[in-house]
């Protein structure tokens, strides 16, 4: 562990009561110190617009655990965390409600501020801290995501925390970098040479990237109306996905080795606007339909929908990445909510060997293939062929894999929600899972200019079942080159 890691903090939850310190981030920090992760003296400091006693709000944080843990809350874990526990009540636009804030904090500790609140308020939020005088150069702050609707307003939200933080203070979140598998995907290039000279134009032959996710709107339309997939979950997940994926080796795995790496590969992307919209992406929107056997509404049906919404609840792309390594190869993304599953994999297709010795018998071979499992079942899986054995004059050949699956190769080691990952390396410092403002600049220009040509279009988006793989169109998307989403 670095030095870093083992100073305290005063981890400073902004909108505790909020449904993402509920359901993620509470229960992430009762993990870490369940695990012995957090540092003795580090305490939590939920604040909300309520006044609220600390008894008050010890009863709050054990009904979010009791509520969202995957596994019992254990009493004896319970008591250790609630010792950390504090709350303080104020608006957090007032910078005068701020006065007292500091009476809760350790003037020792390095202070961790976690902004889940609307993006709207960050810039209040750090002018507040330093009309307190509550930052100091060890300060961090963590951002959530969105940073803004487009490029434009990340800029305005960015420029106003730049006031007064440097970028080495800004943790922007992106929970998928968290995830194990993702993580896993950095160790799978470079820990491996078998991949290392496989990685390119030469052997690839097309990426799939899905993020398939099972649940609709969740109660969240005022939110997700204004952003839709594309905002929701590709300019940030995919585009973070896909980066590491296709970046160029990094020279360490210091932060920004891997951050300039993935920057040069969101810079290569190649634009998307009104001339190719057509040819390279498909939008839909769910309608009502059956998922694992009940009836699900669709969009325009869901809580406090408005039934006139053109609001993509699906994207399929096809990107390619206009640089030395990935000339010729498209990466398909698709994602979509209401699919038939949850669902979310990387899958490396690579070409065909350049001459067919079993072309009598074959008259093509099945590619090999690399899949990442992201979610669930979380693993990765090589598609090979085999000879099946026999005194056969003919030989007889049979698709085989080799599956290596997380929970079944590493049976005692728990999977850490991403969030326990992400709210650790904050707390010590680390920014290699945190994004970059030029990162966020850069996902949004390409993101954006897709958006437009959208719009100028004025087409709705495609019908699609719940239930279903999305329109019928992204399937022509990836036909028409030649190639079939994996299912
Ligand atoms: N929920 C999720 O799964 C995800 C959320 N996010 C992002 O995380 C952030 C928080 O989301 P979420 O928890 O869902 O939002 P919520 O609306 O549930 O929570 C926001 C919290 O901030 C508080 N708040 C807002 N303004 C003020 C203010 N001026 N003074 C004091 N308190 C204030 C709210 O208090 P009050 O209740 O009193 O209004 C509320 O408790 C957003 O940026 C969201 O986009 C990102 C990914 C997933
Ligand atoms: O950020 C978001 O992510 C979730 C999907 O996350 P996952 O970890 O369950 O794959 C998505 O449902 C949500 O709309 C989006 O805001």
């Amino acid at each position: 562990m670095s030095d870093l890691s083992n100073k305290p903090c005063d981890f400073v939850l902004f909108g505790t009561r909020g449904d993402l310190a509920r359901r993620k981030l509470l229960p992430a920090l009762y993990q870490l110190d369940r695990a012995g992760l957090l540092h003795e003296s580090t305490r939590i400091v939920g604040i909300a617009r309520q006044k609220l006693e600390q008894d008050e709000y010890q009863v709050i944080v054990k009904e979010a655990l009791e509520t969202f843990l995957k596994e019992p809350l254990v009493e004896e874990s319970w008591n250790q965390f609630s010792e950390r526990l504090f709350y303080y009540g104020t608006d957090f636009i007032d910078p005068e409600g701020y006065a007292e804030l500091a009476s809760h904090l350790n003037a020792d500790n390095v202070m961790v501020n976690y902004f889940a609140t609307p993006p709207s308020i960050y810039g209040d939020i750090c002018r507040c801290l330093k009309h307190n005088n509550l930052i100091k150069d060890d300060t961090r702050v963590v951002l959530e995501k969105p940073i803004g609707s487009d490029f434009n307003s990340s800029q305005v939200i960015n420029n106003q925390v730049a006031e007064f933080f440097n970028e080495n203070q800004i943790y922007r979140i992106d929970h998928y970098l968290g995830k194990e598998t993702v993580q896993n995907l950095i160790a799978l290039r470079f820990a491996n040479s078998l991949f290392a000279s496989k990685w390119d134009n030469r052997t690839i032959d097309h990426v799939q990237i899905t993020v398939a996710e099972e649940v609709g709107i969740e109660g969240r339309w005022g939110y997700f109306d204004e952003a839709g997939q594309m905002r929701d979950m590709v300019q940030n997940h995919l585009l973070q996905v896909l980066s590491l994926v296709a970046m160029d080796p990094p020279v360490d795995l210091k932060a920004d080795s891997i951050r300039d790496e993935k920057v040069k590969v969101l810079k290569s992307l190649r634009p998307i606007n009104q001339e190719n919209v057509y040819d390279t992406t498909v939008r839909g929107q769910y309608t009502g339909g059956y998922l694992r056997g009940g009836q699900v509404p669709g969009y325009l049906e869901e809580q406090d929908a408005n039934c006139g919404s053109g609001t993509e609840t699906f994207v399929a792309i096809r990107v390619d990445i206009d640089n030395w390594r990935w000339a010729g190869v498209p990466f398909y993304l698709r994602t979509g909510k209401r699919m038939p599953t949850k669902h979310s994999e990387i899958v490396v297709h690579f070409k065909n060997p350049p001459h067919n010795l079993y072309r009598e018998n074959y008259r093509q071979l099945p590619p090999n293939k690399l899949t990442i499992r992201l979610q669930p079942h979380e693993g990765v899986e090589i598609q090979m062929m085999n000879k099946i054995p026999g005194l056969d004059q003919t030989t007889r050949l049979q698709t085989t894999k080799l599956d290596l699956s997380f929970s079944d190769t590493f049976k005692n080691e728990r999977i850490a929600d991403a969030y326990e990952r992400l709210l650790l390396e904050c707390m010590m410092g680390n920014q290699a899972l945190f994004v970059r403002r030029d990162e966020v600049e850069n996902a949004w220009r390409w993101c954006d200019s897709i958006i437009n040509a959208w719009s100028n279009a004025g087409e709705p988006p495609k019908n699609y079942p719940a239930g279903t793989w999305g329109p019928v169109a992204s399937v022509a998307l990836i036909t028409r080159d030649g190639r079939s989403w994996e299912e």
